[in-house]
């Protein structure tokens, strides 16, 4: 909500790991509400969406009546940030989803869900984000997703030495296939409130 007060992020709470981002955003600054009702969606000023099991989420954000107020959310402006599970939700179309699996939508990209199958369920990178500055970001990648294809409104903002694309961008939206709120390194977090305060005015 635009306004004078100090901005307000929401992180969803229905499952995974919303509390490590709040400890990132609260240690940023921001004041964090736990997003679990449509009612506490319309005092925030940006909603991170966390990793977890986005089959999982996108049932209980349906059954607790959070998918319809979270899209309109997207579609008006609202900073969203989602990571892994969060970037799942985030995505225009999913592969590999499970029967029935839906999506927020909102941005401009095709994800795969756990993209680098059994053998390689989870592992670490240092990876090049150029918007973050020189240094590389060690990424933790957790049964990660990995985006397929960027439509002409999103844009790639990191890959993998290999080309695969793991951070996007597109306008007030923000999704990466790893978990920055892992790591100890802000600058996602950092990235994504200057939209937030941006958007609160
Ligand atoms: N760490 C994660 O968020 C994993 C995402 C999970 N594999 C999913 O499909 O939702």
């Amino acid at each position: 909500m635009a306004g004078s007060h100090r901005p307000q992020v929401g992180v969803l709470a229905l499952q995974g790991d919303f509390r490590e981002h709040a400890a990132v955003l609260r240690g940023l600054g921001a004041d964090v509400v736990a997003v679990r009702r449509p009612e506490e969606l319309t005092d925030v000023d940006g909603i991170v969406l966390p990793g977890g099991e986005s089959s999982v989420q996108d049932k209980l954000s349906r059954t607790f009546g959070m998918a319809e107020p979270l899209k309109q959310a997207i579609a008006g402006g609202l900073p969203v940030y989602g990571t892994c599970a969060g970037l799942i939700l985030l995505a225009d179309s999913i592969l590999d989803g499970i029967a029935g699996q839906q999506t927020l939508g909102g941005l401009d990209v095709v994800v795969r869900r756990n993209a680098f199958g059994s053998q390689l369920d989870s592992f670490e990178t240092d990876i090049d984000i150029p918007e973050l500055g020189e240094e590389p970001m060690h990424a933790v990648f957790i049964r990660a997703p990995i985006v397929e294809s960027v439509g002409t409104k999103a844009t790639a903002i990191a890959s993998l030495s290999d080309g695969r694309v793991v951070a996007v961008e597109q306008g007030n939206l923000l999704g990466t296939s790893f978990h920055p709120e892992m790591t100890g390194d802000i600058r996602f977090h950092a990235y994504f409130l200057e939209k937030v305060r941006a958007h609160a005015g």
